[in-house]
């Protein structure tokens, strides 16, 4: 059991609405974007997960930590969330798998966090008002000082993140059993289980730091490129749309989650907003239109592109058409894009085939991915394309 000690915290959103309630994890004051997870499992993946670099997560699951922490489950190396808000922490860990509690581990990695929180009234207020700047303070910060150093804060949108979050140096994570493909990976906020789904369909995957250029994605003599998810706001990334577009016009297969999905729908010409409270759970319905299968799926996103769902658009690197939305507000899910010949080339998903945590009714798109690469492997466009 944690022996950590309560003290009086306090949460401020850029409103002014104020909760009260008693320090979780490490005493101090930290800022961010608030946001509502709705998940009900896998907490150390979200925590964990890069996408969110300065967001405080508030959790409507009513009780955290019931299973500790374990080596196996985070999606990085540390914890990314800014803050994390909660109603009710486990008192005590059960699970075998559990090698501490989830308390300590925000102690240890000096995260902020405020438990005792009515997280349905804080989680109706971000639906009714959007996501916004928040604090946490269990220092002994006033309400009203908070608000002030709330009000300074910088916001989500136009916030660049991917280099904050970016592996320093490449790395390889080899296939598993027979080697089919080599992909370029790079890595925007990447999670630890979508080279293992490659891995799994004998994929060997490069991971890239967030600056790799065209040179860099071709020296690995790559047959795809993905681009994983990420934090911040996509129309901030430029560097990362100018590298894809780059990647398209060579004819190279691509893949992307998420922020990758926002990549690929600005690199073919449209705008990315901000969505009003996002999506972030795992349990969100996605129609794949081009199967008319519904999927159960995870999400993380609080910002979405702009294409229209009732007709294919031409664009100069292909025809752009929108494969996947979601049924509960029919926001763009998933894209796809055709070479100027008619042959598909490219697609992506704005939530989580890989699936940590959350169902894995997505995992087809990994098979999708082989498959196209597959199709396209030493074809006369990719030829054509100057590899
Ligand atoms: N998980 C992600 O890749 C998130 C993408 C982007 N930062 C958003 O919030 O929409």
């Amino acid at each position: 059991m944690s022996q950590v000690v309560r003290t009086p915290a306090v949460l401020v959103l850029e409103d002014g609405r104020t909760f009260r309630g008693e320090s979780y994890g490490a005493r101090g004051t930290t800022l961010g974007e608030a946001v509502f997870s709705t998940g009900m499992t896998g907490y150390q993946e979200t925590l964990t997960d890069p996408s969110y670099r300065r967001q405080v997560v508030v959790m409507t699951a009513p009780h955290i930590g019931n299973t500790g922490v374990n080596a196996d489950d985070p999606e990085s190396g540390r914890i990314w969330v800014a803050g994390y808000v909660v109603r009710d922490p486990a008192r005590r860990v059960s699970s075998w798998r559990a090698t501490g509690t989830l308390e300590d581990e925000l102690v240890a990695q000096d995260v902020v966090g405020i438990s005792g929180v009515d997280t349905r009234a804080l989680t109706r207020h971000l639906r009714e008002r959007g996501a916004m700047r928040v604090g946490i303070a269990s220092d002994g910060t006033s309400a009203e000082a908070l608000l002030d150093q709330v009000r300074e804060a910088p916001s989500m949108a136009g916030a660049d993140l991917a280099a904050e979050v970016t592996t320093d140096a490449a790395y390889v994570v080899e296939a598993r059993g027979e080697k089919r493909f080599t992909v370029a990976a790079v890595d925007l906020g990447i999670k630890a289980m979508t080279p293992h789904r490659m891995a799994e369909r004998g994929i060997e995957t490069h991971v890239l730091p967030a600056g790799a250029t065209v040179d860099d994605v071709l020296a690995v003599g790559a047959d795809g490129v993905f681009f994983s998810n990420g934090p911040g706001d996509p129309a901030a990334t430029t560097g990362a749309v100018a590298l894809l577009q780059e990647v398209l016009r060579r004819r190279i297969p691509f893949f992307g989650i998420c922020f990758g999905n926002q990549m690929l729908g600005r690199a073919l010409g449209f705008d990315t907003y901000k969505l009003k409270y996002g999506h972030r759970g795992i349990n969100q319905p996605v129609m794949d239109r081009t199967t008319g299968k519904v999927e159960v799926t995870a999400h993380n996103h609080g910002f979405a592109v702009d294409a229209p769902t009732d007709r294919p658009v031409e664009t100069p690197l292909g025809i752009a058409e929108v494969t996947h939305v979601c049924l509960n507000d029919d926001v763009v899910e998933g894209l796809a894009l055709r070479d100027p010949d008619g042959r598909p080339l490219a697609f992506s998903v704005q939530y989580h085939p890989e699936a940590a945590a959350g169902p894995h009714d997505a995992e087809y798109l990994f098979d999708r991915f082989a498959d196209l690469m597959a199709d396209r492997a030493g074809s006369a466009g990719n030829e054509e394309g100057g590899r």
